[in-house]
């Protein structure tokens, strides 16, 4: 019980729709941090995909009770499908999170009937447990909240957000990685372009970013602060800040980009409404 008289909620057989790069790092990871024992998980794909071991794997959902959660991992764009093949045996089923990019509870729940849909957005470092997955619900219950938090809170940082924020949740933290590794290889660019061996500018980028990632993590102050702790009076940083500062290079550089993905999610939160 937990204190309110509720029964406690816990997440132990799962069944997972489709799981691939996303999927697949989110599997890992609850795995590895034993969240989940890998007979109690039971994926279904297309084709077989190298999985953790103990995973079952099949084309199509098992026979039986249903699980504990249901899982989608597959594309936006195969939901359709999915429901299609799955909905009614699915029928039922107590929780079903889903990570894919726009699609709204509603155009879940207009698809599948599941005691609560909650829909997550993870981002890729899940897979090393030090990610962000955002969360949200309207159907799901303290318990449930509570159990799903516990779960993902193995994959990295966990937000409950507003619907209305989850596009732009989604632009940032979602696709975020992406961005940052973009830089990284640009930071590495930079280096060879004065004159730098390849090999030892993508180190010496990635070694950056990684030290200063952690350091801005463990700080007490903000990263502009940091910014400004690197620029030495009259140094070479500051050179460089004035550069990405100018005009709001930077800042302008990623609202476009964010606003760009962020734009897209709308687009495919629309696609799925019926
Ligand atoms: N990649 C990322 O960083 C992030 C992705 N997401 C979301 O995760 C979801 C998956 O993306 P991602 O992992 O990149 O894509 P992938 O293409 O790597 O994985 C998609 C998976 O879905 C499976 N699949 C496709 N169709 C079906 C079907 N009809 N029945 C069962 N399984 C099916 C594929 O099977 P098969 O192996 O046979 O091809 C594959 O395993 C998307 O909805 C995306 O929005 C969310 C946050 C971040
Ligand atoms: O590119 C995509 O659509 C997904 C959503 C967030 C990251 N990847």
């Amino acid at each position: 019980m937990d204190g309110y008289d509720r029964p406690e909620r816990t997440v132990t057989r799962v069944w997972m729709v489709g799981c691939g790069t996303m999927g697949g790092a989110m599997l890992r990871q609850w795995i590895a941090s034993g969240v989940l024992a890998p007979g109690n998980v039971d994926v279904v794909n297309r084709a077989d995909r190298l999985l953790p071991a103990g995973v079952r794997q099949a084309r199509d959902v098992p026979s039986g009770a249903l699980p504990d959660l249901v899982i989608l991992a597959m594309k936006p764009q195969q939901l359709d499908e999915v429901a299609g093949r799955f909905a009614e045996r699915l029928r039922g089923v107590p929780a079903l999170v889903s990570i894919l990019a726009g699609v709204e509870e509603h155009a879940l729940a207009a698809r599948f009937q599941a005691g609560a849909i909650v829909r997550a957005m993870p981002n890729l470092p899940v897979g090393i447990g030090k990610g962000v997955v955002a969360l949200d619900s309207s159907s799901a219950d303290p318990a449930l909240r509570k159990a799903i938090t516990t779960v993902m809170a193995a994959l990295g940082l966990v937000e409950w957000v507003d619907p209305a924020q989850f596009d732009a949740v989604t632009a940032l933290a979602g696709c975020g990685p992406a961005f940052l590794y973009r830089f990284i290889d640009a930071l590495a660019a930079a280096g060879v372009a004065q004159g730098l061996p390849e090999d030892q500018a993508n180190r010496l980028a990635l070694a950056t970013v990684e030290g200063s990632a952690l350091l801005a993590a463990a700080a007490d102050v903000p990263p502009g602060t940091l910014a400004d702790r690197v620029a030495s009076p009259d140094g070479s940083t500051r050179k460089g800040l004035d550069v990405l500062d100018q005009g709001q290079a930077l800042v302008a550089l990623l609202r476009a980009t964010v606003a760009a993905s962020a734009a897209r999610n709308a687009e495919m939160a629309a696609e799925a409404r019926r």
